[in-house]
């Protein structure tokens, strides 16, 4: 349902001391054939014979055609300003001459618009016109003469009082008052006390809900019970609305001011007195401030601040009628405060009421005629109202749900002819029953939930409910006691299948402890499997026959994964940054245990590393190695205790450490197990298993490196550390660690610095010494050297490089020679010797070899000197 916003036009009476009125602005009524002027015309009524126009100017539309300014038609005839002899004609169905009372508009075109907000819609009244037109006249009134608010609020509270709409429902009505002005498009709230005279009350913001209705955030909204109730809050507000006094009119509104009347209408049941309903509908009464011409109202630079927000608030209200006629795309409400807050009325979902006054004397005239062409724009605005109701019962009591025989309970959808097949699986025999347990045919429950209670509880249960029911009760409490029965039985029971659920968790926890503390029991394959870290369980598999001892290592193997598993526990929820720096002292630690010999400590530790490095290859791989590496030795022992020659190949032991070998890798053949002639008993086994190992190593290397990868590629620093310790099992030798990398250096600001001071040192030494470079570098060189020597480009291994090579050739890179001799002795695994100097002496070595080049401008490096901006760095530390 749509509806068009009203016009109704009022032409207001001469003011004393107007000049006489011209009767240029004529109000017609078709029903008598007559035009009246304002009162206290000097002129005779309009000739009804004159020429008239079908337009109301050039800027009008919507004006209708006729001959005349007669009383053919209802509406206002305007006399061109320029050319009285023409007449433009507007027709509203409301129009109202300067004899017109304030009861009169009223009862004709605002009643109506009470029952309207009374049935839950808003309603927007707005006066419109040009200064002095009697805009506030119409809305407020004087004492004596009471205008549009005092009318619609005395109306209400009649309403109110006797609101018996019909036979069943009673009404009960409250009623809250919010009142704001719009000043210079600032929003102030009336309802506020203010300090003083100037505004100090704070200015609102106008917001959007999200259902996309305007309001203004924070206002104030006074309940009032009565008339009186709301003289009093009004007009203390209206004191406060902004006032001055212009040459047009000694109390002109300075502002457009909003009294919104929230009307909230409580539906009764007259039977249980209980609130049915809920309306809240809404009467926005709107004076607007009217447009000024300036040159007429003689305002002062205050006024003509305010006249000018007037006037574009009253030209944002023009544009948005105009777009809402020609059916723009985009509606410029947010233009002014004024149009945001209309919105509703204004396309919205209100229904409008614009009450055009108009002012009979000449130098309005164009502003009269302006005001028309609005007017008769705006009614061709159409909202769409809407009635802001709601249910407030509470949902039907389960009790009072559709009842159904128990005993023939409804047939399914599916089961009606012609009915639609239901979509929902059903099994067979179910019924669907209802929340309550009662079956519920019209009642929606979910399949599987409704299905698994029936199957629970059962019809039987609820006959014999039905059955234990005492006589005298009523069918609906009968319902009702069996709905909570069968709810308690529904309960009880998912509470016992819960118990016994957790009965069998305890149970399986129970056993799968007693699996772990007894670990000769027999274990399924299949547990083993799950349990077993991935690299572990291929080669479990392959070998069932794996003896009783090896089982007892394998579940202590277990037992260290299970830490493992506590320790992943600690490593989720640790930083990356922790884990890495755990991961790296479970390395450090490891390291130290292998220095001690205690190898199997040390893998172990380079597993447990594996947790919070997890992505870590070369730990993986170690852990492969570390599983050979035991069962090998394992296999060796056995192997070394029962043969009186400890290489016999012939051995069982041999034989499976042959075959597990040869599992990893099927086409490399374990070789021979290189044994002394005289060797003790365990010597031997060591070097059998180390030859066991030696070939199992290199076999999975093959597996998990197919295309051949070399050793430091295999596992890095540590991967070294894997196969020296291999080594020195293989070789009954100590193991020697190979020293711990230096750190890279950061570039930090201070370091380069430091770096700087360091070279100007380096080059008095070099020069003290006769044969550096001198500490002048021309500028040819410097550039050549900074091409190769870019220390953001050198890596580090290219450094490692450069130590070999300068340590043979006595030079450095750019042929300088060094003070002090590099001691890198180039062992095979770059290994330092005893007095080797330590890796930050190593670190300070690499700094000595940092060029940094000054800028042109400077040869000489001053020591101590802080650097320079224009400085150029082509070197910096590595
Ligand atoms: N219908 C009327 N009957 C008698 N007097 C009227 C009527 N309409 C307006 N007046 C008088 O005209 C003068 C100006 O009216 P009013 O202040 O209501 O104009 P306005 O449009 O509100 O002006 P502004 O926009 O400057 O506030 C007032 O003195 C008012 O009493």
């Amino acid at each position: 349902m749509s509806s068009k916003v009203k016009i109704a036009a009022r032409l207001r009476p001469r003011l004393p001391g107007e000049p006489p009125d011209d009767g240029g602005v004529r109000v017609c009524h078709a029903e008598n054939s007559s035009c009246s002027t304002g009162a206290n015309s000097s002129l005779p009524p309009h000739d009804a014979n004159a020429n008239s126009s079908t337009g109301a100017g050039p800027n009008t539309s919507g004006s209708s055609t006729g001959s005349g300014a007669s009383g053919s038609f209802t509406g206002i005839a305007v006399a061109n300003p320029r050319d009285a002899s023409q007449i433009f004609r507007f027709p509203f169905t409301s129009c109202y001459d300067a004899d017109a009372t304030q009861e009169e508009i009223f009862n004709a075109d605002v009643r109506p618009l009470i029952d309207v907000a009374w049935s839950g819609v808003t309603v927007t009244i707005f006066a419109y016109g040009v200064t002095s037109s009697g805009k506030t006249h119409t809305m407020q009134g004087p004492p004596d003469d009471p205008g549009v608010i005092p009318r619609v609020v005395e109306a209400l509270f009649a309403k109110s009082s006797s609101s018996s709409t019909s036979a069943n429902e009673t009404e009960k009505a409250e009623v809250a008052v919010s009142y704001i002005e719009i000043y210079k498009d600032d929003v102030y709230d009336l309802l506020v006390a203010r300090e003083n005279a100037s505004r100090l009350a704070p200015k609102l913001p106008v917001r959007e809900n999200e259902a996309g209705a305007v309001f203004v955030a924070g206002l104030a909204s006074a309940p009032v019970a009565s008339v009186r109730d709301f003289q009093g809050v009004y007009n203390t507000a209206t004191a406060r609305r902004s006032v001055g006094a212009t040459l047009l009119n000694r109390a002109s509104s300075r502002s457009h001011a909003v009294l919104t009347l929230n009307i909230k209408v409580r539906v009764l049941d007259p039977a249980t007195n209980a609130i049915v309903k809920v309306r809240e509908g809404k009467i926005n009464l709107v004076d607007l401030a009217g447009s000024e011409n300036n040159k007429l109202t003689g305002n002062d630079p205050s006024r003509m601040a305010e006249s000018a927000a007037i006037n574009k608030s009253l030209s944002v209200l023009g544009q948005v009628v105009h777009a809402l006629n020609t059916g723009a795309s985009r509606i410029p409400y947010r233009n002014a405060k004024l149009t945001r807050i209309l919105q509703d009325a204004l396309g919205g979902s209100s229904v409008g009421l614009l009450i055009c006054n108009l002012s009979p004397a000449a130098k309005f005239r164009q502003d009269t005629l302006n005001t028309l062409n609005f007017a008769v724009r705006t009614k061709n605005i159409e909202n769409k109202p809407a009635v802001n109701e709601r249910d407030v019962r509470p949902p039907p009591p389960p009790a009072l749900a559709p009842k159904i025989d128990l005993a023939h309970p409804p047939k399914p959808l599916a089961a009606r002819p012609g009915a639609r097949p239901s979509l929902v699986p059903r099994p067979t025999g179910a019924m669907r029953v209802s929340s309550v347990g009662l079956p519920g045919a019209g009642a929606y429950q979910p399949p599987s939930r409704g299905e698994s209670r029936m199957s629970m509880i059962g019809v039987g249960h609820i006959e014999k409910e039905k059955e234990k029911m005492p006589p005298g009760l009523s069918e609906a409490e009968i319902d009702a006691r069996i709905a909570r029965a069968v709810e308690a039985e529904v309960a009880r029971r998912l509470e016992e299948k819960e118990r016994e659920r957790e009965r069998e968790r305890e149970k399986e926890a129970s056993s799968s402890r007693q699996r772990t503390k007894s670990p000769n029991s027999k274990r399924s394959p299949k547990s083993k499997g799950r349990e077993l870290p991935p690299g572990l369980s291929p080669l479990l598999k392959r070998h069932k026959d794996l003896d009783d001892e090896l089982q007892a290592r394998l579940a202590e193997l277990e037992r260290k994964f299970e830490r493992g598993n506590r320790d992943a526990g600690l490593a989720d929820v640790l930083s990356p940054v922790s884990k890495k720096k755990t991961g790296r002292a479970y390395v450090a630690l490891a390291r130290a245990h292998s220095e001690q010999g205690n190898l199997q400590i040390a893998l172990d530790l380079y597993r447990r590393a594996e947790t919070y490095v997890p992505d870590n290859v070369k730990l993986k791989e170690r852990w492969i190695l570390f599983i050979v590496h035991v069962f090998l030795c394992r296999v060796g022992e056995s192997a070394s205790a029962s043969a009186s020659v400890p290489s016999a190949p012939s051995s069982r032991a041999a034989s499976r450490a042959s075959r597990a070998a040869s599992v990893s890798a099927p086409s490399a053949p374990l070789p021979p197990a290189p044994v002394p002639a005289r060797v003790s008993a365990p010597a031997a086994s060591k070097l059998v298993s180390a030859s066991r190992l030696a070939a199992a190593v290199s076999a999975l290397r093959r597996v998990s490196h197919p295309r051949g990868v070399s050793t430091s590629a295999l596992g890095g620093a540590h991967g070294k550390a894997i196969i020296e310790i291999e080594w020195a099992v293989k070789n009954d030798k100590a193991f020697k660690p190979s020293p711990k990398r230096p750190k890279k250096a950061k570039k930090t600001k201070a370091k380069i610095k430091e770096a700087e001071v360091e070279v100007g040192e380096m080059d008095v030494d070099v020069d003290g010494a006769g044969q550096g470079a001198p500490s002048g570098m021309n500028d040819r060189r410097a550039r050549s050297e900074s091409a190769d020597v870019d220390a953001g480009q050198v890596s580090d291994d290219q450094m490692e490089v450069d130590e070999v090579e300068s340590s043979l050739t006595g030079r450095d890179a750019f042929g300088h020679a060094f003070g002090t001799e590099l001691t890198n002795t180039g062992s095979k695994r770059g290994v330092t010797d005893a007095g080797m100097e330590t890796p930050a002496k190593r670190a300070k070595g690499k700094k000595q070899r940092v060029v940094m080049i000054e800028s042109d401008e400077e040869d000489a490096y001053e020591p101590g000197a802080a650097p320079r901006k224009n400085r150029r760095r082509v070197g910096t530390v590595a």
